[in-house]
């Protein structure tokens, strides 16, 4: 079995550049799998990264995992599905997605999936705005003349202002995880800025940018949070902001490898499977498995990995809590211990992911991926015919195009329930201002395809004293489960789908610990920034 290490390696030489660090196993004298002949089995409710991470992991050393996923296919927010378009079946995901640098789980988990070469760079991310010129920013150099070079390119803002506004930001410079957690969590992002007195140009052109993609409403996002995501995502070393992009679909880039590899290793993956409640070892207080949409699971398992995302986790717990309310003990662990976590968490507004296939292609100096910051509610718009191969097929053949429209909040700007045909008729006038030549040259829509979903984790201020950590439900005496998930709270810096994948690490690590098995090491992003 391959692990980390060799990504351990840190490449950027700079002096001023923080390296990663590693989480090392608590029990590294123990075996690294269970004894042979001793059966374990687990149950992974949900089957998005952080369960697919988790059930990775106890596979691996031995453990009989079950995964529950609620839908007819695998990968949660990442997922991709085969849909009939124009007379032909295309793999389509939830969304597009990028995969950054310091995913350090992520990188270690596509090399033991050995799906590397599925994967391309997105070297310059475009940006149009409403009010300054387009930015094509990249990052070239050492830390940290790699931002400074950023600044310097930028054809809005001048070099001087620009190191100004970085200077005098200690928050991010001098960044440490545990002090921002502690003071900033309570203020949103942007009146951090304005405390800051961010310049307004450096804040629309850097910063931004940044809060508009993350799904929730760019007013109330956590100061503390967007920090955070700042150090993974831009600071920290000079590649931190490079990106990757799948080369083909999500499917036949991650998941087909992942599920093929987990059923190699005899995890049962149940799909259309709803986890409705959980079942609770009254003398012991311990979740031993769950009633779902198929009916009761007589199987009794020794571990639980709770992996979907918030709002359902909310809801099995709710129908938990009822069943188990006239039994004491339970009732009283669930509703003292657990569900002031639960309460406090929440799901971010609902978004949309509109996929247009035209007739026509924009001209060739139009960027495969745009970021929209300045034009809600479209906030991004990916040329999938310049992307993935299928689309890149189709077009070849049709001369037509394929792009992609991400919608966040979609009901801060319209009705909820719209019907999908509605969908870009809506956004069109946007869509106008950012590619007009959609219009002139009268594009005309041959199909569409429209994700519609609110599910998305909520890292609105005043959250993250409440989020729970992996462990926090087993240690408030509710035994034999732990969280897994991108809203679960980490003890470093980690954010999306890094962190959906480190949290499951860290369940399963959690378990391990427990039944003598040595632990799986996590690199993660410093708690320190860079230290200029
Ligand atoms: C449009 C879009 C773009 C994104 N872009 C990026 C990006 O560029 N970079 C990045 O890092 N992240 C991005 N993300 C975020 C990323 O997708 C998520 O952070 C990550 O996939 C979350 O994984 P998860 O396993 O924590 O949760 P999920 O993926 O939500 O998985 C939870 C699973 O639990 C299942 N489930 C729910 N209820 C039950 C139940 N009762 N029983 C059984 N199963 C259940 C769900 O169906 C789901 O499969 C994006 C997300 C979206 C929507």
């Amino acid at each position: 079995m391959q692990l980390i290490s060799e990504i351990g390696r840190y490449d950027d030489r700079s002096f001023f550049a923080k390296d990663p660090v590693w989480i090392n196993p608590k029990n590294p004298k123990d075996p690294s799998r269970l004894p042979d002949g001793l059966e374990k089995k687990v149950l992974v409710i949900g089957g998005g990264l952080a369960g697919l991470s988790a059930a990775l992991e106890l596979a691996d050393r031995g453990y009989s995992v079950y995964i529950k996923e609620k839908y007819s296919h695998i990968g949660g927010k990442l997922f991709c599905k085969p849909v009939d378009i124009l007379n032909q079946t295309f793999w389509i995901e939830h969304g597009f997605h990028a995969w950054f640098h310091n995913y350090y789980q992520f990188q270690d988990i596509r090399k033991r999936l050995n799906i590397d070469n599925n994967f391309k760079t997105w070297d310059v991310v475009n940006y149009v705005f409403r009010n300054y010129k387009p930015e094509a920013i990249y990052s070239e150099g050492p830390y940290p003349l790699n931002l400074f070079g950023i600044i310097q390119r930028s054809p809005n803002l001048k070099l001087t202002d620009g190191i100004k506004s970085f200077l005098s930001l200690p928050d991010m410079v001098f960044y440490d995880f545990d002090h921002i957690n502690q003071k900033y969590d309570n203020i949103s992002f942007i009146e951090w800025a304005t405390q800051k007195k961010v310049p307004q140009d450096f804040y629309d052109i850097i910063l931004k940018p940044a809060l508009s993609v993350t799904l929730n409403e760019p007013i109330s996002f956590s100061a503390a949070e967007m920090l955070a995501f700042m150090q993974i995502f831009f600071l920290t070393n000079s590649k931190s902001d490079r990106r990757e992009v799948a080369n083909v679909n999500y499917y036949e880039a991650i998941l087909k490898p992942w599920t093929d590899y987990l059923i190699k290793q005899n995890v049962k993956i149940q799909l259309d499977t709803e986890v409705l409640r959980l079942k609770v070892d009254e003398k012991t207080a311990s979740i031993i498995g769950s009633v779902d949409s198929n009916g009761d699971d007589t199987i009794v398992y020794d571990w639980v990995v709770m992996a979907s995302e918030v709002g359902a986790v909310k809801k099995i717990f709710a129908n938990t809590l009822k069943y188990y309310q006239n039994v004491p003990r339970v009732n009283e662990i669930l509703s003292n211990n657990i569900k002031k976590y639960l309460d406090t968490m929440k799901v971010a507004p609902d978004y949309k992911v509109l996929r247009v296939w035209f007739d026509k292609k924009l001209n060739s100096s139009t960027h495969d991926i745009l970021e929209t910051p300045d034009f809600s509610p479209v906030n991004l718009i990916a040329q999938y015919h310049l992307l993935e191969k299928e689309f890149i097929d189709w077009s070849n053949r049709t001369g037509g195009s394929v792009l992609e429209f991400h919608c966040y909040t979609w009901s801060s700007f319209f009705t909820k329930n719209v019907n999908d045909s509605q969908v870009w008729d809506l956004i069109s006038p946007t869509v106008k201002q950012i590619y007009p030549e959609i219009f002139e040259r009268n594009f005309k829509v041959l199909a569409y395809h429209v994700n519609s979903f609110e599910n998305f984790s909520s890292f609105e201020k005043g959250l993250l004293k409440g989020r729970p950590f992996v462990d926090s439900f087993a240690l408030n005496k509710l035994n034999g489960i732990y969280l897994a998930g991108d809203w679960i709270r980490t003890k470093y810096p980690s954010a999306l789908m890094e962190r959906a994948v480190s949290t499951g690490r860290e369940a399963a690590n959690q378990i391990l610990l427990k039944d003598n098995v040595k632990q799986v090491p996590l690199l993660v992003v410093n708690n320190k920034g860079p230290g200029i």
